[in-house]
């Protein structure tokens, strides 16, 4: 699904990605952990097409070369991307959020009056019930709490139908309850699709059960099982040992 190459991409001569090598499998979810700086946001703006890379391939889907498109081009192709902070439409309900995410370039009002077909309402109410947020439909997005907005949010990438989906830190500021109901919602969304997480929280990417890979200087310093990599001497030294 995804295939990274021998990708580097440096600011003003200094190397944020320095000859990075990362394949992930289709219907595989991977988490990625690192120091700060390690260079994990950049190799997700490298993947959604907001950076371009100095040199290295990067190919989704099989031969879709990435370098060859745009940010737009990419998230139409399948690639869908949280970023940490939410950005739901706050004065919209939850129901609207989504339908507005489904829509994805019709305008704001064509969209909400837009006649749904039988097939789009079952996938809202799909997206509604594996987010956890059927109960909560016509409640604008503003008076969701933190985790619901942020789960919201996933639904919105969902409604996208996405093939691969890229999510920065779910978990930063949720309460344990909320993590591990993120961690259930990642999992599942994971038996069908493809996800990359990014995560600090290493509670949390022990409940994922994952493959896990360690960034650090640009460049992969350890994957395998979290026991594996937690256990690598260079991973405490310049992580987790911090
Ligand atoms: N546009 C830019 N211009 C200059 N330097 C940059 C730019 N983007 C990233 N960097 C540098 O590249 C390095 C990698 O940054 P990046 O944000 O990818 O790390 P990270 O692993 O996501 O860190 P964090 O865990 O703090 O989010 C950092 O040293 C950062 O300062």
């Amino acid at each position: 699904m995804l295939y990274l190459d021998g990708v580097t991409k440096s600011f003003d001569g200094f190397k944020a990605i320095n000859n990075l090598s990362l394949v992930v499998q289709r219907g595989e979810m991977r988490a990625i952990i690192g120091p700060n700086g390690a260079g994990k946001t950049t190799m997700m703006d490298i993947i959604t097409g907001k950076t371009r890379p100095d040199s290295g391939d990067v190919f989704f889907a099989g031969d879709v070369d990435l370098t060859q498109h745009d940010e737009a081009a990419i998230a139409s192709m399948g690639i869908g991307r949280k970023f940490q902070k939410p950005t739901v439409f706050e004065g919209l309900t939850i129901e609207d959020n989504l339908r507005l995410s489904m829509d994805g370039s019709r305008s704001i009002f064509r969209a909400l009056f837009h006649r749904r077909t039988a097939a789009e309402a079952d996938t809202i109410e799909d997206i509604l019930d594996e987010t956890r947020l059927t109960q909560k439909r016509t409640v604008r997005a503003a008076d969701l709490s933190h985790g619901q907005k942020q789960w919201l949010e996933i639904g919105m990438l969902l409604a996208q139908d996405p093939e691969l989906l890229l999510v920065d830190e779910p978990v930063a500021g949720m309460t344990d309850a909320e993590t591990e109901e993120t961690a259930r919602l990642l999992r599942k969304i994971a038996e069908t699709r493809s996800v990359v997480v990014v995560e600090h929280d290493m509670h949390f990417v022990r409940m994922l059960d994952v493959k896990v890979t360690c960034l650090h200087e640009g460049t992969v310093l350890s994957e395998g099982t979290l026991d594996h990599v937690s256990k690598d001497e260079r991973v405490i030294e310049v992580y987790l040992g911090r």
